[in-house]
Parts: structure tokens; C-alpha cells; sequence
């Protein structure tokens, strides 16, 4: 099976054709001021263009509310919204079935208790996403958590691996815990928010052999 690929905190279209031509799969565009990964609209709209027919954009949300929802997703058009935050259920199902839009919900894996609680999401969002836990920021943080606690779990829906993933791991991330999604942001980087691209061809290169 083939693994996809999400590389995550575009924020340059130098780095998005990096991406592109790597051969992601996903690009994500992270609106959340804090990030030092924040793109404002107008820019993830361009962005986003250049994705269009080659790779699905993914708009990061944090804990916004309806109406900096709307207003993102109105701008950006995204194919997938990922609610990084600590976004309910019921949230992300009303956003799914209102905008008719794919949602994925990330989540910081701590441990066994924390990735079962997971099950509220089963049939309310299309992917889960697990993350390394928060730190200073609910994203983007360049660690990694326990992977083995993913093979021990009786997965119920589609799920992607995401938390600390470089060019030099993810080949074992993906043998040990089979995933069918990564998601890089930080091991793709030269510094926080700056994309390197041939860290990002790498990255791709190293998915692929895997
Ligand atoms: O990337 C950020 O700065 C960010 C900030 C706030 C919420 C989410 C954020 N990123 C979300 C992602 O999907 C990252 O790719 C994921 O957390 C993995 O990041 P990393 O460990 O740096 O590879």
C-alpha cells in the first residue's frame, strides 16, 4: 500500500513546489497566530491554488470559533479542515456535515488511556491524527510520542502518525506501526516555520522506500 504524505506549515510557494514535486500527497496550511508555521488567508488561498489537482490542502484550525471558521474555510477552500485543538465531537460532526467538507482530529498521544478516549471520535470525523502531546503549542513541536502504544490499539477508522517524523525515522515509524499517513512539519525544517526542501524530498524519498 502506498503510504501518503502531509507536509505541514507551508508557508513560501518555493516550499510548495518543493512539496508538490516531492510527490506529498497533502500540504498543510496552519492558520493559528502563535504557530510560527501561521499563514494568513489570503496567502493560504494562493497557496492552496498551486495545490490544486496535485495534492489535497488541509486548513489547521485551533479551537477557532464559527465564525473564524467559516471565514477560513470560505477563504481557503480546503479539501480536508484538521481541528488541532481541543475541538468536541460534536464539533468537528457539525462542521462535517454542515460544510460537507473532509475533517480530520488531532490528538496528543500520551498514553494507552489517553489514545482509547479516541473512540469519541469514531464515525463524527473522517481521519484521526496522532500527535505527540502539546507543549508550548498543540502542534509542530518535533517530538515524537510511544509508537508502540499504536500497535496495540484496535484502530476503528482511518488514522495518520504524525509527532517528530524526519527523513532518518519514518521508514521505522511506518514499519512499526503501519500507518497509511505521514505528517512532518518540524524534521522538514531548517528552523521553526522554514521549510528546507531537501529535507522535504528526502522525506518523500524515504516514505517511498520504505
Ligand atoms: O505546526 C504548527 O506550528 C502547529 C501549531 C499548532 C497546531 C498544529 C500545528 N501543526 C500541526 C501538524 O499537523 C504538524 O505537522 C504535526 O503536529 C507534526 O508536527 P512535527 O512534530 O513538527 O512534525
Amino acid at each position: 500500500m502506498t503510504t501518503q504524505i502531509k507536509i505541514c506549515g507551508i508557508t513560501t510557494s518555493e516550499a510548495m513546489s518543493a512539496a508538490l514535486d516531492a510527490g506529498a500527497t497533502h500540504i498543510g496550511l496552519v492558520y493559528f497566530e502563535p504557530s510560527p508555521r501561521h499563514i494568513a488567508l489570503p496567502d493560504a488561498s494562493r497557496l492552496r491554488a498551486m495545490a490544486r489537482g496535485r495534492a489535497k490542502a488541509v486548513l489547521l484550525l485551533v479551537n477557532a470559533d464559527i465564525e473564524t471558521t467559516s471565514r477560513a474555510i470560505e477563504a481557503v477552500k480546503p479539501d480536508v479542515i484538521q481541528f488541532h485543538g481541543n475541538e468536541t465531537p460534536e464539533w468537528c460532526a457539525l462542521v462535517s456535515d454542515q460544510l460537507k467538507l473532509e475533517v480530520w482530529k488531532a490528538l496528543g498521544v500520551k498514553d494507552a488511556p489517553t489514545l482509547a478516549k479516541s473512540a469519541r471520535y469514531d464515525g463524527k470525523v473522517d481521519r484521526l491524527l496522532f500527535d505527540a502531546p502539546a507543549k508550548a503549542l498543540p502542534g509542530g513541536t518535533g517530538t515524537s510520542f510511544d509508537w508502540s502504544l499504536l500497535t496495540e490499539f484496535d484502530h476503528q477508522m482511518p488514522w495518520g502518525l504524525a509527532g517528530g517524523l524526519t527523513p532518518d525515522n519514518v521508514a521505522e515509524a511506518i514499519r512499526q506501526t503501519g500507518t497509511g499517513l505521514v505528517d512532518t512539519s518540524s524534521g522538514v525544517e531548517s528552523a521553526p516555520g522554514v521549510k528546507d526542501e531537501a529535507k522535504i524530498r528526502a522525506f518523500c524519498e524515504a516514505v517511498r522506500a520504505a
